[in-house]
């Protein structure tokens, strides 16, 4: 049985993933405060929502999904209900494997995951590092239930603020992209909704080219970019703006922010 503890959008998106590749309603709980909230996933998914010690007693794998200011009130509140039976994965911003164990009483195994949203369609991305008590096997499981919903990669610890600011926080940066060209193509006097199916096809496609050509992004740059062309002209102006930059120091901003998390 997994459950998961809070159940907003990643816990959400997770829970869907779960669904939709195999598990079935019946091995998946969930654990939400929000009453609301709890009703509308319930209707949903057709799942149970407990209490978060109740999940703890029926579950053996406990995914918490809540925000990382909530974490160590949450892990206090279900510690004295974990055994080593248990695993516990951490899907928190932030939120070191050393943090959560000191408030595990024993040996409870800790998985910290960084997933992303498009786990919701299967194609989330995630990457794992075990704590202290993890052994390999458990480590197997994690990514083996992970992998359910998109892509697993196994890294070191000291990756996982870096992880955070390019694929967990990263969809949002591809959003923003989309949602400027289409308020772009509205500004020029185009319709919303073939504003919306240009970019959303456009994003989907060179996300399509850069999976199945294997190619480095600069190569299908270089393809889009004809001599003395449009798309010359506008990386000309994306240059002049230093967008190079602000992204880089976007991704550094996330980084940091992460790391700040750990201190609450
Ligand atoms: N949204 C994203 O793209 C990603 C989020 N995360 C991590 O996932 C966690 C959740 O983030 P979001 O889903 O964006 O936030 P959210 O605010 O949508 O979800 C948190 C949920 O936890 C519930 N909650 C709060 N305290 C609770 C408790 N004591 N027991 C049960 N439920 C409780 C809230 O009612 C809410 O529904 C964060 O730690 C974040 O760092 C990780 C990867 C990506
Ligand atoms: O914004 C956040 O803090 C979370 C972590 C990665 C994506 N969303």
């Amino acid at each position: 049985m997994i459950a998961i503890v809070g159940a907003g959008k990643m816990g959400e998106a997770l829970l869907a993933g779960l669904l939709a590749t195999g598990y079935e309603r019946s091995e998946v709980l969930i654990s939400e405060s929000v009453r609301e909230r709890a009703d509308e996933l319930r209707e949903r998914y057709g799942v149970d929502d407990v209490p978060a010690t109740e999940a703890a007693r029926r579950a053996e794998t406990l995914i918490l999904a809540i925000k990382p200011q909530d974490m160590v009130e949450v892990v206090d509140e279900v510690a004295a209900t974990l055994t080593a039976r248990h695993l516990v994965i951490s899907v928190a911003a932030g939120i070191t494997t050393s943090v959560l164990e000191k408030h595990l009483a024993g040996e409870v195994a800790v998985v910290r995951a960084m997933p992303n949203t498009p786990a919701l369609v299967g194609k989330g991305m995630t990457a794992v590092s075990g704590g202290t008590h993890a052994t390999d096997e458990q480590l197997d499981r994690a990514e083996g239930m992970l992998r359910s919903v998109g892509e697993v990669v196994r890294v070191p610890e000291r990756h996982m603020d870096t992880v955070t600011a390019i694929s967990g926080s990263g969809p949002a940066y591809f959003y923003f992209l989309t949602e400027t060209l289409i308020e772009s193509a509205v500004a020029m006097g185009m319709t919303r909704a073939t504003a919306q199916a240009l970019a959303r096809r456009t994003i989907a496609g060179a996300a399509a080219m850069l999976e199945e050509s294997g190619e480095h992004p600069v190569v299908l740059r270089e393809n889009v970019t004809s001599p003395g062309g449009t798309t010359a002209a506008a990386l000309r102006e994306l240059e002049r703006h230093g967008v190079r930059t602000a992204v880089t120091e976007a991704v550094d901003a996330a980084r940091s922010r992460s790391r700040d998390l750990s201190e609450g």
